[in-house]
């Protein structure tokens, strides 16, 4: 691998098979009772009002959420009005152990894939505070991911994400472009009717000064 690839970024992990199949069981479990109380909505690209591919749902003290007037991080589901349900202790620990000094996540989105869906190549940038890492979980079907650097034009390499695979965005990756091409279908037999879950974990305002 050369040393301009994306790959050799500081700060970029990926942790295959971080989550064994019965972890990752538990977390599907933890994903279905989440959006029992917080159901998955579609957003909208702000502007244009074009439709997202996936469908989304938060937990945790903020969510993030996309419509016409923008992409925001709020405490309160955008139908329903309530707060989003708690971060399972899972995910909390997940965080402890890939990013044990940054201030804890506020903020996991859950993005669901059907077998047609994707996501641009985009920067994560609606937080406050780029110092703690993005931290992302894959459960399902296997996803063709995209990295790049930090411009849209920067080259880009893929790397297939399975079914408890994590991986990390910190340090210089942190800003790193990235997407989703494709799914691989019926390569998980981890959700009854396939499909591809996303978790990602984020820090989105500034820890306080003590
Ligand atoms: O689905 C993924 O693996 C990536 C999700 C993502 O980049 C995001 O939600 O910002
Ligand atoms: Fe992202």
């Amino acid at each position: 691998m050369s040393a301009s690839s994306p790959f050799d970024l500081v700060g970029f992990q990926f942790l295959p098979g971080y989550f064994d199949r019965q972890a990752q069981s538990a977390l599907i479990d933890e994903i279905r009772q989440i959006v029992a109380t917080a159901p998955l909505f579609r957003p909208v690209m702000p502007r244009t009002g074009k439709p997202f591919s996936v469908k989304m749902s938060n937990c945790g003290p903020l969510g993030w959420v996309a419509d016409r007037s923008g992409y925001r991080y709020q405490p309160h589901h955008p139908d329903t009005g309530a707060p989003w349900p708690e971060m399972p202790g899972m995910l909390l620990d997940l965080w402890n152990q890939l990013a044990p000094n940054s201030a804890s996540p506020e903020a996991c989105l859950i993005n669901f894939y059907q077998s047609n869906a994707k996501m641009g190549l985009h920067q994560d940038r609606d937080e406050q505070d780029f110092t703690a890492p993005v931290v992302s979980v894959s459960l399902g079907d296997t996803a063709l991911f995209r990295l790049g650097g930090h411009e849209r034009k920067s080259p880009t390499r893929s790397l297939k994400l399975q079914s408890g695979d994590v991986i990390v965005l910190g340090g210089d990756a942190r800003l790193s472009f990235h997407g989703i091409d494709r799914l691989y279908p019926n390569t998980s037999s981890l959700l009854t009717n396939g499909g591809r879950i996303n978790l990602t974990l984020r820090r989105v305002t500034s820890p306080a000064f003590d």
